[in-house]
């Protein structure tokens, strides 16, 4: 053997490939300010454009009177409904199958919602212009209660859609109503509960909120009069079908449109929709010639872009004495707000909502969502829970400990009871899905153990004795959580958006010196994919990370593919990846093996080159063979090493973890301190594992605010109370809590390296364990269930309602 050959583990390691916590090579950019994000963007002549917005949740416009406006130096142009309406684009379809007004056509149905858009030399300008612009509005009743929302005589808030009786989803069967979507066995359910030891019942609201990114949502539109190409460069999660829809809702040809999604600030769900801002800045770029800018500021982005819940679940969950589940019966109305707008795959109106069984084997399950309208922002992404999933995880870990106090059982070995086993995967569970793979209670146990959790309940018990002594006025509370997440959408058979199967792509050039590019379907807003991507190449060809560059966004170079939201990066885009990884090793052992002078079944793959079986000392490196596929003629073989990889996953992937708070409350003041959160994510093969932890923190950061404080509310007029970063509780780093992670690894049988998402997870795991923690600290005085978020005067109120202010 060669003895200059470093040993395999040493090449390995020199890839920083699968496994390693290479350090994210986008933050250099970051850290230093030299991100270039849709607001950084400036184009020669650009012009800026800002809306109109109603100041009323539901009202007539009798009027538009936009002469002033158009009178004030530096202004260019104020689009309305009217001046949209001869293109057909004063509504644009939504991405649930709804219409949605671009700009007021007639009447508004939520405060922010779009009236005009002024088109002025700058932004300043702009804002003024606004002030001059005068609305004649007429108000309306108001409806923001979606139960009130179905009252026989409530308003009729969709008056385009008065007398449909059939929507996108099926039958409405009222003037406010959207859908019912039903899964599962309605009568079997029914009749298990109805004989059941034990049934527990409740109504758990997961609150409206807003994902809230760093950089709001914008782009900048720009026509080329000359060519007739239209370029947009946007804050977009899914930058390839924005291509198509645009197409299609304009009929500009789709090769003379041009997407680009620069850096993005942050996306959470958030920039997956198609908001009105879109449109209005391209026909406002066409009309003026010139490219025009929109960006957001806090409010428009808080009050009018996509929220996210807004679900009102009602269960009954039904067990043996000794706390053996029989069956899950489930009933959401689901607050759409104005238009249905939700950002699921188009057979899933109320997205994944049917993984609510959660990590246990519940034989029979029956659930049925109402969508219906009321006067609030449209929307309904995923902020960080895959379509509906954390809803589910919430609603399930939830009934969870509801069921635990009905059988006066501890909620931890509730779960190890009923947990589906190991043995018993792939798992198809009542309400239709396939689990691909898990290992529970290998979780569970372990993070028991990590948290000490027998002598945290007996901390947690003498701290109750102390308290009824009057020796202290802080109760302790463990919130547990074991959830399940299903991400990855998803094979094209049953997951498409407006159409568009849910595939992705990557296409990779090897260079003739050994290095590479790889573009993917993809968009990275902060998850790193330029770091990791090229990790699952070094390891599948050998080339080290740091040699090969990873591209995305732009939608004249990168391979089509449906965009970054719902974890689906790593299982789809993820898997192409590996594919076209594999494509790329293929061709090369071919080289290999005719330089070699040896058949290519004689030469065998070894880190990074192809070796002689048998001779390890006579090899090629993936060096050498790349620099021969550009400059050496061999025959049989074209010149050149590219793959291109469109990967239509076989089923999504189901990420699991197991997490733990403990909490101590102040009964007098609501204030809780996190004394601990512990996180145990199994995402299966690891790609970065310092990635990965900075996933987690993010999420559970998020679910932290969620939990204890942040939501969008509105008063019984349809105001938004906390519409600024005043009201909205954004965590800053005093609030956020420490962090333990930890891992256990249960690879996806199916993904080509066995990873599953992550992105998503802490986020789904987090808020019930938040939740759970803030009710097991007064579980002891009664309490069963009450809604979030936990704010201190939320959790005042429980304690004052249990009596325990004296
Ligand atoms: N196994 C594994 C998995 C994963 N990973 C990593 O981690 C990350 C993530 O991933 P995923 O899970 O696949 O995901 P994606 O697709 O990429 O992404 C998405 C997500 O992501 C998250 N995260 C984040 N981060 C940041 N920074 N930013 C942002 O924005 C964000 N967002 C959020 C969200 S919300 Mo939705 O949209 O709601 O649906 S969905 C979401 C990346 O980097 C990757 O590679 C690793 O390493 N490993
Ligand atoms: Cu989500």
């Amino acid at each position: 053997m060669n003895d200059m050959t470093p040993p395999k583990a040493e090449r390995a390691a020199a890839l920083k490939g699968l496994g390693s916590a290479r350090k994210r090579v986008e933050d250099a950019r970051f850290t230093q300010g030299k991100g270039n994000y849709v607001d950084d963007l400036k184009l020669p002549g650009m012009l800026f454009g800002d809306f109109v917005r109603s100041p009323y949740a539901h009202a007539r416009i009798k009027s538009i009177n936009a002469d002033k406006a158009k009178a004030m130096p530096g202004v260019v142009a104020v689009l309305t409904a009217a001046d949209l309406a001869p293109l057909k684009l004063h509504w644009m379809p939504t991405l649930a199958g709804d219409v949605q007004m671009v700009l007021a056509d007639g009447k508004v149905l939520f405060q922010g919602q779009e009236v005009a858009f002024v088109v002025a030399q700058d932004r300043y300008i702009a804002a003024d212009a606004i002030e001059l612009i005068e609305v004649d509005y007429e108000e309306l009743p108001v409806v923001v209660d979606p139960f009130k929302a179905q009252a026989p005589d409530a308003p009729v808030l969709r008056e385009d859609l008065e007398c449909k009786t059939e929507g996108a989803h099926g039958p409405r069967r009222h003037h406010n109503h959207i859908f019912t979507w039903e899964q599962g066995d309605k009568e079997a359910t029914e009749a298990v509960l109805g004989s059941a030891d034990v049934v527990a019942e409740e109504m758990v609201y997961y609150h409206r909120t807003h994902p809230c990114p760093l950089e709001t949502c914008g782009c900048v539109a720009s026509m080329d009069a000359v060519n007739g190409k239209l370029t947009v460069h946007g804050t977009f999660q899914a930058p390839h079908a924005v291509r198509t829809v645009a197409s299609l809702i304009s009929g500009i040809a789709e090769h003379n449109i041009r997407i680009i999604s620069p850096d993005i600030g942050g996306g959470f769900g958030n920039k997956v929709g198609v908001y009105p801002g879109y449109i209005c800045a391209i026909v406002a770029s066409i009309v003026t010639g010139v490219p025009v800018k929109w960006v957001e500021d806090r409010m428009d982005n808080l009050m009018a872009t996509a929220f996210a819940r807004d679900y009102w679940m009602q269960g009954r969950i039904s067990a043996t004495r000794d706390g053996k589940i029989t069956g899950l019966w489930c009933h959401v109305t689901a607050d759409h707000g104005a238009f249905d707008a939700c950002a699921d795959p188009t057979k899933f109106p109320a997205g994944f909502f049917n993984i609510c069984t959660g990590s246990y084997d519940i034989p029979v399950a029956y659930l049925a969502v109402d969508g219906v309208y009321t006067n609030k922002a449209p929307g309904g992404v995923a902020y960080r829970c895959s379509f509906r999933v954390t809803e589910a995880a919430y609603f399930i870990e939830r009934m969870i400990e509801v069921l635990a106090i009905k059988l006066g059982m501890d909620a931890a070995e509730l779960r190890t009871k009923n947990f589906i086993r190991k043995d018993q995967f792939p798992y198809h569970s009542a309400l239709g899905w396939e689990y691909d793979s898990g290992d529970y209670h290998t979780a569970w146990d372990k993070a028991l153990n990590a948290v000490g959790y027998d002598s945290l309940r007996k901390e947690q018990a003498q701290r109750l004795d102390d308290f009824k002594a009057g020796r202290t006025r802080k109760l302790i509370g463990i919130g547990l959580a074991h959830f399940t997440e299903i991400v990855g959408a998803g094979p094209v058979k049953n997951c498409d958006i407006l159409g568009l199967g849910m595939f992705d792509s990557c296409e990779i050039r090897i260079h003739p010196t050994g290095s590479a590019i790889a573009r993917l379907g993809t968009i990275s807003q902060g998850q790193g994919h330029a770091t990791t991507f090229a990790q699952i190449l070094a390891s599948e060809i050998g080339i080290p990370a740091d040699d090969i560059t990873i591209e995305e966004g732009d939608t004249d170079t990168a391979p089509y593919g449906l965009g970054t939201y719902g974890s689906r990066s790593t299982p789809v885009a993820g898997a192409a990846t590996a594919m076209a990884g594999r494509k790329i090793r293929a061709k090369a052992q071919m080289i290999a093996a005719y330089l070699l002078e040896v058949h290519d079944d004689d030469v065998e793959w070894d880190v990074d080159r192809f070796a002689v079986k048998g001779a390890p000392e006579r090899f090629k490196t993936m060096k050498e063979l790349a620099f021969a596929a550009y400059n050496q003629a061999i025959p049989g073989l074209e010149p050149g090493l590219e793959a291109v990889s469109y990967y239509d996953p076989p089923n999504m992937t189901y990420p699991f973890g197991a997490y733990i708070c403990v909490m101590e409350v102040d009964v007098d003041t609501g204030e809780h301190e996190i004394r601990q959160f512990y996180a145990l994510d199994d995402c299966g093969t690891r790609i970065n594992p310092m990635i990965i932890e900075g996933q987690v923190h993010g999420g559970a950061t998020e679910g932290y605010a969620i939990a204890m404080g942040q939501e969008i509310a509105y008063d019984e007029i349809g105001n938004v109370k906390n519409a600024t970063l005043m009201d909205f509780f954004l965590p800053t780093a005093w609030e956020t809590p420490h962090y333990t992670t930890d891992h256990t690894v249960t690879p996806s049988p199916h993904h080509p390296i066995g990873a599953k998402g992550v992105g998503e997870s802490p986020n789904v795991g987090s808020v019930p364990a938040f939740s759970n923690a803030v009710h097991d600290a007064f579980r002891p005085f009664g309490l069963v269930h009450s809604h979030m978020p936990h704010d201190h005067w939320r959790i005042w109120r429980i304690a004052r309602d249990l009596g325990l202010h004296g």
